[in-house]
C-alpha cells in the first residue's frame, strides 16, 4: 500500500499531476487522430481515383487511431472511477521505502510527542504512520475510537507481537498482552471469573484494608520524622506505590513483604526492588522499539531493550517464582487445603478432566501481568490530583468536606463508604482524563481489512488510542488543560463511577480487550484518595509556595516525584494497627 497517497495533500497533489499528463496524452492523440483524418479526407478523390491501396490503408490508420483513441478514454474512465473507489489510507507523513517513517521516530523522542504533534500539524484525529512493516494509527477522538472499540470491536480485539511483550508473558501466555485467540480467551475467562468477580472481590476485603490501615499507619509515622529538615515530609509517588505493590502482592501471595517486615510499615530493600521493576517493565511494554517494526533487527537488539527486559523480568521472577513453585509443592502434597489467595485460586483450578488448568508457566506469566496492571493507574491518579489540588486549595477543601459528612471524625474511611464520595471520585476520574499513566493504552491489532469512517484500516494495523489526547480534546473537553472534578458531578447527584464507556477520555475502556479490574481499581484508587485527604492535611514544602506540575520530558508522569507535608487530621489511635 502506498503512504504516499494517504495524505489528502499528498494525494490531491499527486492527482493534479495525473491530469496534467492525462491531458497532454489525449491532446497529443487528438491532434494525431484529426490529423490523419482531415489528411484522408483531402486526398480521398485522387486516391479513389488513383490508388485504391493508398485509401484502404488510410482508412486503417483512422480506425486504428480512433480505436485507440476510444480505448485510451475507456481505460482511463476506469482508472478513474477505480481511483474514486479505492478507499484511502488515514492521512499521514510520506513513508521511506522500506523502513517507512522509522527514520522520523528514532530522530523524534519521546515518541508520543512526535505523533501527537504530527496529528495536530495535519489538523486529524486519526493518522496512518507506517512504521517498518507496520500501519500505526493513532486515534485521538472519541467518536472514531468508540467506532474501534465498540462497533468494530470484533476486528480489533487482537495484540500486537513485541520483543518485551514476548518476553515478560513467557510466550504469550497470559492475557493483556496476548494476540486474539484461544489462550487469550482461556486467561480471560479465568481473571475475570475466578480472580475478579464479585464474589471474589467480597472474599479479599479483609486483605485490602489491611494494606489501607498499613498506608495510614505508615504516613503518620511519616508526620512525626524530619526528613530533608522538614517534618511530615512525605514522597507521595512512593507511598502511592507501594500502597498499591503491598495491596497486590497480598492478594496474590498473602504477604506484603518478600524479606524482613519493617516496624514502620514503608518498604524494604525487595519491595522497593520489585515496585521499581514493575514500572521499568511498564516503560519497556510502551517504548516503541525499533526491532518490533523491523524483526529482522531484533537479534541485534540495537536498543539494548531486549537486555534490559530480560533483566527486568530476572528481577520479578526471583522474587515470583520461588513463591509460586513452592505453594505448587504445598497443595500437591496436600499440605495446602484452604484456598488463601489468587495463587490458590490459579493453582487449584481444574479442567475438564479434573487435571490442573493452569501450568506454572502460564499461572507464574498471570501473576507477573496482573501485578503490572495493578499498580500504575492509581497510584499516578492520586499523585497528579494531590499536586493539582494543593494548588486549588478549595478542591481539597471540598474533598475533605465531603469525607467529613459521610465519614466523620470518628473513624476511617471505609469501602463501604465509596458509593457516597462522589466528589473524591470526581477528583480521582478528572485525574485519569487529565493526567493518564501512559500517553496510549496498549495498541489494538486488526485481524481483517476494514474501513473505519471513510479510511481503509489494513488487517494488522496497530491501532493506538491516544489516552492523553482523549482526554485532553478541545471538541470534547471546554478547558481541557484545567483540573476541574467538578465536571464529572451529576446535576441529579448520581453515583458518579470511574469508567467511561463513550470514550471521551480512557479510564477502564470497553469492549472485548476492556479491563477486567474496574471493580479492584476503583476500590484501590478510591480508598487511597480517600483515606490520604481524609487522614492528612496536605500542603506543599515550605520551600515552595505551590507544587510544580510540569510533565516528565520521557512520559506523561509528574517531572519530579510530588513532596508534600502531612499533618495527621484524627485522633492519633485511629493510625494504629
Ligand atoms: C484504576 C485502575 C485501572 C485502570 C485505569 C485500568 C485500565 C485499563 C486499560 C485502559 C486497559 C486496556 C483496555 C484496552 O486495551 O482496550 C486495561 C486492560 C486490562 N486490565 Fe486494567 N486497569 C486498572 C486496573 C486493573 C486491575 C486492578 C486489574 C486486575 C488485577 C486489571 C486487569 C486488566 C487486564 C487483564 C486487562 C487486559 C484485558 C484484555 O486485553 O483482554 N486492570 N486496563
Amino acid at each position: 500500500m502506498d503512504m504516499h497517497k494517504t495524505s489528502p495533500k499528498e494525494s490531491s497533489t499527486s492527482s493534479v499531476n495525473g491530469n496534467q499528463l492525462k491531458a497532454l496524452e489525449f491532446t497529443l492523440l487528438f491532434l494525431f487522430v484529426s490529423k490523419s483524418l482531415s489528411h484522408a479526407m483531402a486526398y480521398t478523390p485522387f486516391l479513389l481515383l488513383l490508388n485504391l491501396q493508398g485509401f484502404w490503408s488510410c482508412l486503417l490508420v483512422i480506425i486504428t487511431c480512433f480505436t485507440i483513441m476510444v480505448k485510451a478514454l475507456r481505460f482511463n474512465f476506469i482508472k478513474n472511477y477505480s481511483k474514486k473507489q479505492k478507499p484511502k489510507l488515514p492521512p499521514g507523513p510520506k513513508p521511506w521505502p522500506i523502513v517507512g517513517n522509522l527514520p522520523e521516530m528514532l530522530a523524534n523522542k519521546p515518541v508520543h510527542k512526535w505523533i501527537h504533534k504530527l496529528m495536530k500539524d495535519m489538523n486529524t484525529d486519526i493518522a496512518c504512520i507506517r512504521l517498518g512493516n507496520s500501519y500505526v494509527i493513532p486515534v485521538t477522538c472519541p467518536i472514531i475510537a468508540s467506532e474501534f472499540l465498540r462497533k468494530q470491536d470484533a476486528t480489533f480485539a487482537s495484540r500486537p507481537l513485541s520483543m518485551s511483550t514476548n518476553i515478560i508473558t513467557g510466550g504469550y501466555l497470559s492475557t493483556i498482552f496476548v494476540p486474539y485467540g484461544d489462550q487469550w480467551k482461556k486467561m480471560k475467562k479465568i481473571i475475570t471469573n475466578d480472580l475478579l468477580a464479585p464474589h471474589k472481590h467480597l472474599w479479599l476485603h479483609d486483605k485490602r484494608t489491611e494494606e489501607a490501615d498499613n498506608l495510614m499507619f505508615y504516613v503518620y509515622n511519616k508526620c512525626n520524622k524530619v526528613n530533608d529538615g522538614v517534618r511530615g515530609l512525605v514522597n507521595i509517588r512512593s507511598a502511592a506505590r507501594h500502597y498499591c505493590g503491598n495491596l497486590i502482592r497480598k492478594i496474590t501471595f498473602n504477604k506484603r513483604y518478600f524479606g524482613k517486615s519493617r516496624e514502620d510499615g514503608g518498604p524494604g530493600f525487595e519491595e522497593v526492588e520489585h515496585v521499581d521493576t514493575i514500572f521499568d517493565l511498564l516503560n519497556y511494554i510502551y517504548a516503541f522499539s525499533a526491532s518490533d517494526y523491523m524483526p529482522c533487527l531484533r537479534a541485534l537488539d540495537m536498543d539494548g531493550q531486549q537486555k534490559k527486559v530480560k533483566e527486568a523480568l530476572r528481577i520479578i521472577n526471583k522474587y515470583h517464582y520461588p513463591i509460586v513453585q513452592e505453594r505448587c509443592k504445598q497443595w500437591n502434597g496436600g499440605f495446602k487445603v484452604d484456598e488463601e489467595d489468587w495463587l490458590d485460586v490459579l493453582i487449584t483450578l481444574k479442567d475438564a478432566n479434573n487435571n490442573p488448568l493452569l501450568t506454572l508457566e502460564e499461572i507464574n506469566a498471570q501473576i507477573t501481568e496482573l501485578m503490572l496492571a495493578t499498580v500504575d493507574n492509581p497510584s499516578n491518579a492520586f499523585e497528579w490530583a494531590l499536586a493539582e489540588m494543593i494548588n486549588q486549595p478549595e478542591l481539597l477543601q471540598r474533598a475533605v468536606e465531603e469525607l467529613d459528612t459521610v465519614v466523620g471524625k470518628e473513624r476511617l474511611v471505609q469501602e463501604s463508604d465509596i458509593p457516597k464520595l462522589n466528589y473524591v471520585k470526581a477528583c480521582a476520574k478528572e485525574a485519569f482524563r487529565l493526567h493518564p499513566i501512559a500517553p496510549f493504552i496498549p495498541a489494538h491489532v486488526s485481524m481483517y481489512d476494514t474501513m473505519v469512517g471513510n479510511y481503509f484500516i489494513p488487517k494488522g494495523s496497530h491501532v493506538m488510542l491516544s489516552r492523553q489526547e482523549l482526554g485532553r480534546n478541545p471538541k470534547v473537553w471546554n478547558e481541557p488543560h484545567e483540573f476541574k472534578p467538578e465536571r464529572h458531578l451529576m446535576c441529579d447527584g448520581q453515583n458518579v463511577v470511574l469508567t467511561e464507556p463513550n470514550l471521551k477520555f480512557m479510564s477502564f475502556s470497553t469492549g472485548r480487550r476492556g479491563c477486567p479490574g474496574v471493580m479492584l481499581g476503583t476500590t484501590m484508587t478510591i480508598m487511597l484518595f480517600a483515606r490520604m485527604l481524609h487522614g492528612f492535611t496536605w500542603s506543599a514544602p515550605p520551600n515552595a509556595s505551590i507544587i510544580n506540575l510540569a510533565e516528565s520530558n520521557d512520559d506523561i508522569l509528574l517531572a519530579e516525584p510530588l513532596l508534600a507535608v502531612a499533618k495527621p487530621r484524627l485522633a492519633p489511635e485511629l493510625y494504629q494497627l
